[in-house]
């Protein structure tokens, strides 16, 4: 897959261990940056990474800041865009099989590496149960909701 990647100073560290693994693992990789641990802001890096998933130049996106909240919210305001914090891999997994989430947000500052890689593996290799009606049913509701309240890339001006 193409991987859309990118962090603050914060997640820095941790990006360049996750990228490790994807590369390790084939998948290619687009890093949005930053490219060192200077201070930086989150949104700088998020949302473009966030605009290279939802115009399908990456097919997922993998973000990480200090706690991981930062790059969701930022990311969820994009049209396209479907973006969950966690924390383990029962809860990534789930993020993928119940809500088809397409950008996984860690915090570098609260996972060690080890759990960190651990949620990575879990959500890549996760398919979402698009045949079980109910979750189907329920990411169609949360679609329905980006219709009416975001706005479609092709329809802004900037
Ligand atoms: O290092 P500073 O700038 O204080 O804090 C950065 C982190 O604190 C939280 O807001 C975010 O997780 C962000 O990554």
């Amino acid at each position: 897959m193409k991987i859309a990647v990118c962090s603050d100073h914060a997640g820095f560290a941790l990006k360049e261990e996750i990228k490790a693994l994807l590369e390790k693992e084939g998948h290619e990789l687009i890093d949005i940056g930053p490219f060192n641990e200077e201070p930086c802001d989150l949104s700088d890096y998020v949302y473009p990474a966030s605009l290279a998933v939802a115009e399908g130049k990456a097919d997922r996106g993998i973000f990480v800041d200090g706690v991981g909240y930062g790059s969701a919210m930022i990311a969820n305001k994009i049209y396209g865009i479907y973006a969950a914090v966690c924390q383990d891999p029962f809860c990534a997994k789930l993020a993928r099989s119940h809500s088809d989430t397409n950008v996984l947000c860690l915090g570098g500052k609260i996972i060690g590496s080890a759990l960190a890689l651990e949620i990575v593996e879990a959500w890549m290799t996760t398919d979402y149960l698009k045949d079980i009606e109910k979750y189907t049913n329920r990411v169609d509701k949360v679609k329905k909701i980006a219709e009416k309240h975001l706005k479609k890339l092709d329809e802004i001006q900037d």
